[in-house]
């Protein structure tokens, strides 16, 4: 399977399970992630959504190009792009919080990913960066959306979606995008961040964190979520991109 849902205690995980590929996301993750949604929208008893990846080389890294480079027109892209870009949205409003367990790298897409969740935990090895702009691409599953939510500097922000390159550890808590970083096991890393949030019933975090909801909503979010998901499908028709892939998947051999 090319994820894993575990159940416990409450603490719902998902974890990318594609480490030959650095838990790069094809259309079996992201059907693996509407599922733990559902799971998560169906079952009162889950208090948090923890997403993280296999292995400690890559926590995602990002949409599969083996797979994606096929899309060439703007509408295959879209319909791509708006998939995921719609199980990000609804992972981002998930009433429960969220907690990206960063192992490894977490590039493109799987940068995007790590900035819907409301937490970021990062291992100190683990680079993580908006690396779309080097295929000539711009983020397309509503990362930069939520990037511009999440409190940084604007500037800040912005230059980590123009930089368009991995930052490391240090750097991405300095900037204000990780809110940990963790040295060896994970699963630890997780127990110690959760430990006293685990003391205060659910129904408080999940009133809190309604109030950022309720604002994402009367500011439209959703609408900015898809406007940013149709530029990025513009740009994927480009020889630009197509070049950038083809070098990508052709680098080795
Ligand atoms: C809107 C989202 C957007 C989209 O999908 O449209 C994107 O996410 S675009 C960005 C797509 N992602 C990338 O360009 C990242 C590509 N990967 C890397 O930069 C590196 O693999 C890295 C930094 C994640 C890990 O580097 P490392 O040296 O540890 O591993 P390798 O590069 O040697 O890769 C090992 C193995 O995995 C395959 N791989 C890695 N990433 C992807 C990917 N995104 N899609 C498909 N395959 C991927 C890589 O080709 C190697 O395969 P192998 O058969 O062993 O050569």
């Amino acid at each position: 399977m090319a994820y894993k849902i575990e159940n416990d205690n409450g603490v719902c995980i998902f974890t990318i399970n594609r480490e030959e590929k650095r838990n790069a996301v094809n259309d079996e993750v992201m059907n693996g992630l509407r599922e733990v949604i559902s799971y998560i929208k169906e079952n009162k008893s889950i208090s948090f959504l923890v997403i993280t990846g296999a292995g400690e080389k890559a926590f995602c890294s990002g949409g599969d190009l083996s797979e994606f480079h096929s899309l060439k027109t703007e509408e295959q892209a879209f319909s791509m792009l708006s998939k995921m870009g719609n199980i990000l949205y609804d992972l981002a409003t998930l009433r429960v919080p969220t907690i990206a367990l960063i192992n490894g790298a977490a590039v493109g897409g799987g940068c995007e990913i790590a900035t819907a969740c409301d937490f970021r935990l990062v291992a100190s090895h683990a680079k993580c960066g908006f690396i779309q702009g080097t295929l000539s691409i711009t983020t397309g599953w509503g990362g930069g959306t939520y990037l511009f939510e999440r409190g940084l500097r604007h500037d800040r922000a912005l230059k980590m979606l123009v930089d368009a390159k991995s930052y490391d550890a240090n750097l991405l808590y300095e900037i204000g995008w990780a809110m940990r970083i963790f040295e060896g096991s994970k699963e630890q890393a997780l127990d110690e961040f959760i430990l006293e949030m685990r003391k205060i019933h659910p129904s408080v975090h999940q009133a809190y964190k309604e109030i950022e909801l309720r604002k994402w909503k009367e500011r439209n979010m959703y609408e900015r979520v898809m406007e940013e998901i149709r530029l990025c499908a513009k740009l994927w028709e480009s020889d630009a991109h197509n070049e950038a892939v083809y070098r990508f998947l052709n680098k080795s051999k």
